[in-house]
């Protein structure tokens, strides 16, 4: 491999971002600790009107400690991303970033990748659908009947067969119904609520929204980080190429004036992180009166305990339809069993669920490698496999954001060109190093947990999880951001000893379902470390949770409730 370049730009003013950490969250769930994006967590010290100051405040120099037992002392100080002077009630230096506009060629708007070798194997992939008077699962897209429009987009975007996820959601969102959809990483849940919410748009004949002070849109779609939220704009964007239907987004870390901006030109689907779109309804500026549709991406992140509070806002706020009179849409690749139950709250009753394969279950196309590596052999092992893999597209995971940047400077200086991403980056600094690895300029991303869900990149041949993540479902969705689509990837997982243990269980299991070979010393670990709340074999068992209504007391695919699970230390990563 030849030498890499050092593309690595930390700037100082990141200090300006809030820090995301357990004490913060106090008062919220131990799963969602870690999953903070800076500019959201705003809300929860204030609510949605009132006021912004930070409840919490600390050293925020304490050191990254890579013990999963370490106190988070680096954490133990935050400074909501809201203070950045959006607000007048906020103190500190104002968040001036404007994303640049994507481009508006219609070449861009419909780049794509190909599918896999495996994209075909999708059709031998189970699905259950529960719940009653559930319509046929179409088998085409001609037996959707979408308007030529959506068929031509989605000509142009490449798509010519239905993913299973596609085949089951989109008859059942066609017909009205409520939906919690389980389907495997990569495998095209996005697409599988935008077109036919887009069908029905198109089929109520909406007018195009004009410049107005208070927007209303028909629908709303949230996602936990802010990268994951503009790629779901760019789906929806595509979608709706050639129509009246005006998508627009907005997420935290950049000038509220802006968001405001596309918000008043006009705005039908509202695609949005949670802090920022909270904020703009308290401003003023979106009105829900005209909501039809709810979509929560990555629900079980969005409704546990720490992103739920604001989405019990969002569904109680003056004007939003009550869960009978909108269609409330739930998608993920992970669903425990109690965020489920949560879920019923924003769902009507006769809701339907998809499981896809196994809840939670890892893509079989990502072939998943588990070694036992310590501590301090780590960055040693780190460099000897990427300097194998030479200049295939790999996602490093990391646990904490200081060691982010710590192991990318730590690559750069062995020359190989490496880019971070994680919460306390500028949102500028976030979007340039996404756009240096997705281009290839930098084949390596370093990144905390805020990469872990949803990010839809090419040709990532490579996820190394350099520090496991503190649950199993997160494991799901970081190996998950390669092998997408039918296409093949790799994850190699660093095994600590000292850390690692609680996960031993539900990694077998994980491994087993995905019919990977199991180390026999990860084995052993499992069958000797005893998990609260994990019951039965490792092998063999149906997987994890399903539809909660069934009352079938089911494993979630941490291989322990929430409220068991370990207190995570990874410190990132909502938006
Ligand atoms: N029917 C299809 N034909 C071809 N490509 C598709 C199809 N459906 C989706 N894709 C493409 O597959 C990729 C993965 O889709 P998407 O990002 O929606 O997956 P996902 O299920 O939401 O994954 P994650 O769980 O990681 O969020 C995208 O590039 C998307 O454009």
């Amino acid at each position: 491999m030849g030498p890499r370049n050092l593309f690595l730009t930390n700037s100082p003013e990141s200090s300006n971002d809030c820090e995301d950490n357990p004490t913060r969250n106090r008062g919220f769930s131990k799963r969602g600790d870690n999953d903070l994006d800076p500019d959201e967590c705003m809300q929860r010290t204030g609510g949605l009107f009132g006021s912004r100051r930070p409840v919490l405040s600390g050293t925020g120099n304490g050191d990254t400690s890579q013990s999963r037992s370490g106190s988070g002392s680096e954490r133990d100080s935050w400074k909501s991303e809201a203070e950045g002077g959006e607000s007048s009630d906020t103190q500190g230096p104002k968040v001036t970033y404007i994303p640049p506009p994507p481009p508006e060629d219609e070449d861009s708007i419909f780049a794509h990748y190909q599918t896999g070798i495996n994209f075909d194997k999708y059709d031998t992939i189970l699905v259950e659908v529960s719940g009653h008077d559930a319509p046929p699962a179409i088998l085409t897209f001609e037996e959707a009947n979408l308007c030529q429009t959506l068929n031509n987009n989605i000509a142009k975007a490449g798509y010519t067969k239905l993913t299973p996820v596609q085949k089951y959601s989109i008859p059942i969102i066609l017909a009205g119904r409520d939906l919690m959809a389980c389907a495997q990483t990569g495998s095209g849940k996005t697409a599988a609520f935008l077109l036919p919410i887009l069908a029905h748009m198109m089929h109520d004949g909406i007018t195009a929204s004009r410049f107005k002070e208070l927007q209303e849109p028909e629908c709303i779609i949230v996602a936990p980080t802010r990268e994951l939220v503009n790629q779901i704009y760019l789906e929806a964007r595509k979608f709706s190429f050639g129509t009246c239907v005006r998508a627009v987004v907005i997420y935290g870390g950049t000038q509220l004036g802006h968001s405001i901006r596309q918000i008043v030109q006009g705005c039908n689907i509202l695609c949005a992180t949670p802090g920022r779109l909270m904020d703009i309804i308290g401003k003023e500026k979106i009105g829900l009166k005209q909501i039809k549709y709810l979509v929560l991406d990555e629900a079980d992140r969005m409704l546990d305990m720490g992103f739920g509070p604001e989405m019990k806002k969002l569904i109680s706020c003056p004007g939003m339809p009550s869960k009978e009179q909108r269609q409330t849409l739930m998608f993920s690749a992970t669903f425990p069993e109690e965020i489920q139950r949560l879920a019923a709250e924003f769902l009507k009753s006769n809701y339907l669920f998809v499981a896809v394969g196994q809840v939670g279950g890892a893509c079989r196309d990502v072939q998943q490698t588990v070694l036992q590596v310590g501590q301090f052999s780590k960055r040693e092992k780190l460099v000897e496999i990427l300097r194998n893999i030479g200049d295939e597209r790999t996602m490093v995971f990391v646990e904490t954001k200081k060691k982010a940047d710590f192991i990318a400077t730590f690559l750069c200086q062995e020359k190989i060109s490496t880019t971070s991403i994680h919460g306390d980056r500028e949102q500028r600094e976030r979007e340039q190093a996404l756009g240096d690895f997705r281009f290839g300029k930098c084949p390596v991303l370093v990144a905390t947990s805020v990469a872990a869900r949803g990010l839809d990149i090419e040709n990532v041949q490579h996820v190394i999880n350099f520090d496991l993540p503190s649950t199993i479902d997160e494991y799901v969705h970081r190996i998950g951001r390669t092998g997408r689509c039918g296409n093949t990837g790799r994850a190699i997982s660093f095994f600590d000893l000292e850390s690692d243990n609680h996960l031993a269980q539900p990694l077998v299991k994980v491994l087993t379902d995905a019919q990977q070979d199991v180390p026999a010393w990860l084995e052993e670990i499992a069958f000797s470390t005893y998990i609260p709340g994990f019951s039965g074999s490792t092998r063999g068992n149906v997987f994890a949770s399903v539809d909660t209504r069934k009352g079938k007391s089911t494993l979630n695919t941490a291989g322990f409730s929430s409220s068991q699970a370990p207190n995570p230390v990874d410190d990132e990563s909502w938006d």
